[in-house]
């Protein structure tokens, strides 16, 4: 197996720009993402991520500017950026219904995967992700720790260049969310690009580059350590406070 190509941008944005209306949600972002990154996007709410991430996923257009993902245009090749990334949405979108094989199965099927090739990549992908012996339980009756595994097997049964993950680990215990994280380098290492959104600071200080957002602007693109000495802070969640208050006011005298 070769290994990833670290140098190689996954994602590109250039002046990335998307308005509602008058309402300026996404104001000229500029950012790269490397393969294999754990990349966490932060901000207050309404600072424009999830209309960043929807871009990205080519469901909402931007006003103006560009950006590739996995090597396609977001505007011009949506499709094929749709194919070449994975979603795990807070709600997971798991079929309760259904055993912890049929879900992932089922998935694998929704992105174009048939036959012997499913086979073994599911094969392959149940033994990285710890779920063996899980596999005939039904999904309705995992525990939150399964559940979130689970969501995050079926959004990377296609080995997808990239995988979006929103708050990942919210509400669930802290063994849990170790082995979570665990997991989530685990597929880093083998050069799936992880995008975390989240407002809980301990998944973001868990994240190898931050980028943080306040009314549709990047403000500051580092490590969790190069962030705090940017805002002269102490931690991450320093920052994340002082822009919200920052924001908070800025909308109160606007
Ligand atoms: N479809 C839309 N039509 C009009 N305004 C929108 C639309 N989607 C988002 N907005 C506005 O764009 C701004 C950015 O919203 P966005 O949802 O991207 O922020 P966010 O950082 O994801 O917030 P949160 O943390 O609350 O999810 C907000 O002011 C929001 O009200």
């Amino acid at each position: 197996m070769t290994s990833p190509d670290r140098s190689a941008a996954v994602v590109r944005t250039q002046a990335l720009h998307k308005r509602f209306g008058t309402l300026v949600a996404v104001a000229g972002l500029d950012l790269e993402i490397a393969r294999g990154e754990v990349f966490g996007l932060l901000g207050p709410n309404g600072s424009g991520k999830t209309t960043t991430i929807r871009m990205l996923c080519g469901l909402v257009l931007p006003t103006s500017g560009t950006a590739q993902v996995a090597g396609f245009d977001i505007t011009t090749d949506a499709e094929s950026v749709r194919r070449r990334i994975g979603y795990m949405s807070q709600r997971y979108g798991l079929y309760d219904e259904l055993t912890v094989f049929e879900n992932l199965r089922f998935y694998a099927s929704v992105y174009g995967l048939v036959g012997r090739a499913r086979e073994r990549r599911l094969e392959q992908h149940i033994e990285a992700l710890g779920l063996g012996g899980r596999l005939t339980q039904r999904a309705g009756t995992l525990s939150g720790g399964w559940k979130q595994r689970l969501a995050l097997a079926c959004a990377t049964a296609h080995e997808p260049d990239l995988v979006f993950l929103d708050e990942p680990t919210a509400g669930v215990d802290p063994a849990a969310r170790r082995t979570f994280w665990e997991i989530i380098y685990t597929l880093a290492r083998g050069g799936t690009t992880v995008l975390v959104t989240t407002h809980y600071m301990d998944e973001a200080e868990r994240c190898q580059r931050l980028a943080f957002l306040s009314r549709g602007h990047l403000i500051g693109v580092g490590t969790p350590a190069q962030i705090t000495e940017q805002f002269h802070a102490k931690t991450v969640e320093d920052v994340f406070v002082m822009l919200q208050q920052r924001d908070e006011q800025q909308g109160v005298a606007g």
